[in-house]
């Protein structure tokens, strides 16, 4: 896939119907694409997601449920025409085998889909309290070759396993990247993190960018200053 011109998804994370819109209206222009998560879906569903764009949209739901039911929900999505949709990688192959076959009814036009590996809230320790005793990048890595082979388009990973992964899969998988903090940007619920240019150098193809946008005073002006960053070469 070509890399695109402007790498940055803004994660629109709000229930407020109007404060989305207003986000849309603002960030349009700046970002390559808007990415609407669960919270926002729960509170208004498909016709929101219509409300606040036109355009096609990251749809984060984070399906994770037996094959049955996941491809199901896939299934009911596709009217929207989302350009990507996230699942988690932990629902096994068979959830992303059933998952892609439900998507392959939209045709060449279905939403690409991510699998996410392991969310980028999770330290060692966090993980390590699920049962997983394996480093994060360990982890990240035995998900991510069975996502991939069960029909995942690509992965949600963080910054920090970037590297690692473009160098064990290969150039063609997406790779899609939040835990995204250009440098002094606060931290919040966020575990593993690397700034914008950090990730990109790295080899990401989108990075996943909220608080930082959203949060910010002039959000337009912060994703602006984001992306001719990365357009420059910048140091942050
Ligand atoms: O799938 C995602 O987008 C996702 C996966 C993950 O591991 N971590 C993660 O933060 N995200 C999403 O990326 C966005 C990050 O937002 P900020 O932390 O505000 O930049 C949120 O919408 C999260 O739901």
């Amino acid at each position: 896939m070509t890399k695109p011109a402007n790498p940055i998804i803004a994660a629109i994370d709000t229930t407020d119907l109007a404060t989305a819109k207003q986000w849309s209206a603002q960030l349009g222009d700046h970002v390559g694409l808007l990415k609407l998560g669960l919270a926002f879906y729960l509170a208004h569903g498909q016709s929101g997601v219509r409300a606040v764009t036109d355009r096609p949209v990251f749809l984060d739901l984070k399906l994770h449920d037996i094959p049955n039911t996941v491809a199901g929900g896939v299934k009911a999505v596709l009217p929207l025409s989302a350009a990507m949709l996230t699942l988690h990688a932990g629902g096994g192959s068979a959830m992303i085998a059933a998952a892609r076959n439900a998507a392959e009814a939209a045709g060449p036009a279905r939403p690409k889909l991510l699998a996410v590996t392991v969310l980028t809230s999770l330290s060692a320790e966090a993980l390590a309290e699920t049962g997983v005793a394996d480093s994060p990048a360990a982890q990240v890595l035995r998900l991510a070759r069975m996502a991939l082979k069960s029909g995942a388009d690509g992965l949600v990973c963080s910054p920090q396993e970037v590297a690692m992964l473009r160098a064990e899969i290969g150039p063609e998988p997406l790779l899609v990247v939040p835990g995204i903090r250009p440098l002094g940007a606060d931290i919040g619920d966020q575990a593993r993190t690397l700034t914008p240019r950090e990730a990109m150098s790295a080899g990401a193809d989108w990075l996943v960018i909220g608080r930082p946008i959203t949060g910010a005073a002039d959000p337009a002006g912060a994703a602006a200053a984001i992306a001719a960053d990365l357009a420059t070469g910048g140091s942050s």
